[in-house]
């Protein structure tokens, strides 16, 4: 029994927990609770639906040196997160329903978030052949978020085919949106006035936008359901705002970095704010705010990327692309939308939960808290402050951008299916097995 806290904001309440469901919700929900129920202060903290990523990698398998399922779902619920649908890039790529169906287990078994396998587009993410969709959409797994994500599907004929068999069972393909002929693979700085004084390659705007604008053409074309992940520039904002007013299906999501970090970061040369897309010029980065407030952009999606020390500490242009994010989004969300009054709690429950939870067809996940839904619940201490400390982290990576920076907003306690997974940041079970 969760007592007094603010529920999504909009008032106190207790919430009744029986059996890891939300059995009651209200002034009275405590009659009727069994005797011996627990009973947890919320007084001062907002109640949140479980938070769900859309867009992590979990390098497992393949590169567990960077990070486990385990040690990923961790993190997932130090950060507030009850669900993630962990990206395909692995090694071997998750092309298969076995590979999605071992990802899968692993989370059950580990047991701190449920980890949804998003299956590859295309086998080896080599962009020709098709994967097996179907199957691992009917697997155990339920595959329902297809992403080719690290390389972008650039063939369009490829792309319409997947549009087209993932409509069959409601799938979605999530897009890395960047046209290779126009920022390659050593493409790593915003293309423009910076990317020029620091003789870094550009990556221009203008490869992420032709790309979605292209697939949202083909989303019209096929009827199907296409997502842009990570949007980083305003051009890509408008082509989405148009999309929608034409009733295309089609979703976005927007990491915390190119929220609140922008390419001046770039100018020290330091690895850790090396990612893909690159860190864009303070007006992508508005125009990216005012789209997640006014509901063009629907979800904050971490983009939570671990590497080692060895792939990240190398001159910039060969340093690996991307950062950590699970145990940051939350109070980053709150630091530059909530606190700035741009955002409410309800609108972060909705960007954080329910609509990642309904993009990626998660059922029950996405209804947010009521009674006789799971009780996935994640409480948010609104103004804690708290310095970010990247020695504290559950990951087993290190490449974490917002070491030392200043946040307010925390998360107090996750709730998976009643049972609390984490604890200020210590995940539950976690000091034994730290020993
Ligand atoms: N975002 C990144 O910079 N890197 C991601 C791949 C990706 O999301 O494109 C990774 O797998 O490391
Ligand atoms: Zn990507
Ligand atoms: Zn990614």
């Amino acid at each position: 029994m969760i007592e007094g806290a603010d529920v999504l904001g909009q008032g106190v309440q207790h919430v009744l927990v029986v059996d890891g469901r939300v059995a009651a919700l209200g002034a009275d929900a405590a009659d009727g609770a069994p005797e011996r129920t627990q009973r947890m202060h919320g007084d001062g903290l907002v109640l949140l639906p479980g938070l769900v990523d859309l867009h992590t990698h979990l390098r497992e398998p393949g590169r567990e040196d960077a990070e486990t399922v385990e040690s990923g779902s961790r993190a997932a619920a130090a950060g507030g997160f009850t669900a993630v649908l962990a990206m395909a890039n692995t090694d071997p790529v998750t092309d298969t329903a076995e590979v999605a169906e071992r990802v899968h287990d692993l989370g059950r078994r580990a047991g701190y978030v449920d980890v949804h396998p998003v299956g590859a587009v295309s086998k080896g993410l080599a962009g020709e052949e098709l994967a097996e969709l179907g199957l691992m959409a009917r697997s155990r797994a339920r595959v329902r978020v297809f992403s080719d994500d690290g390389r972008c599907v650039q063939d369009a004929r490829l792309m319409r085919r997947a549009l087209e068999y993932v409509r069959s069972f409601d799938g979605v393909i999530s897009q890395h949106s960047q046209d290779p002929s126009l920022a390659g693979p050593t493409a790593c700085c915003h293309e423009g006035e910076l990317s020029g004084r620091l003789g870094l390659p550009g990556w221009p705007a203008v490869a992420e936008e032709t790309v979605v604008a292209r697939d949202v053409m083909l989303a019209r074309h096929t009827g199907s359901r296409v997502h842009v992940a990570h949007v980083s520039t305003a051009g890509s904002v408008e082509v989405i705002r148009w999309a929608r007013a034409q009733g295309i299906d089609v979703t976005a999501e927007v990491t915390p970095h190119h929220l609140m970090l922008t390419e001046e970061h770039l100018a020290g040369y330091d690895p850790v704010y090396k990612v893909n897309p690159p860190l864009r010029p303070t007006e992508d980065a508005e125009a990216l705010r005012e789209a997640l407030a006014d509901g063009t952009i629907d979800a904050v999606a971490t983009d939570h990327a671990p590497h080692v020390r060895q792939d990240k500490e190398h001159a910039f242009v060969d340093a690996a692309f991307g950062m950590l994010g699970l145990e940051t989004a939350l109070p980053v969300v709150s630091t530059l939308m909530v606190r700035t009054g741009r955002m409410s709690w309800s609108d972060v429950a909705r960007v954080m939960s329910t609509a990642p939870a309904r993009i990626a067809r998660l059922g029950t996940q996405g209804h947010g808290i009521a009674v006789g839904a799971p009780a996935n619940l994640t409480l948010v201490d609104p103004a804690r402050e708290h310095t970010v400390d990247a020695a504290l982290s559950q990951s087993l990576s290190r490449n974490n951008p917002w070491h030392g920076r200043e946040l307010v907003g925390a998360v107090h306690l996750t709730m998976l299916r009643g049972r609390v997974t984490a604890r200020e940041g210590l995940v539950w079970g976690a000091e034994e097995e730290n020993e």
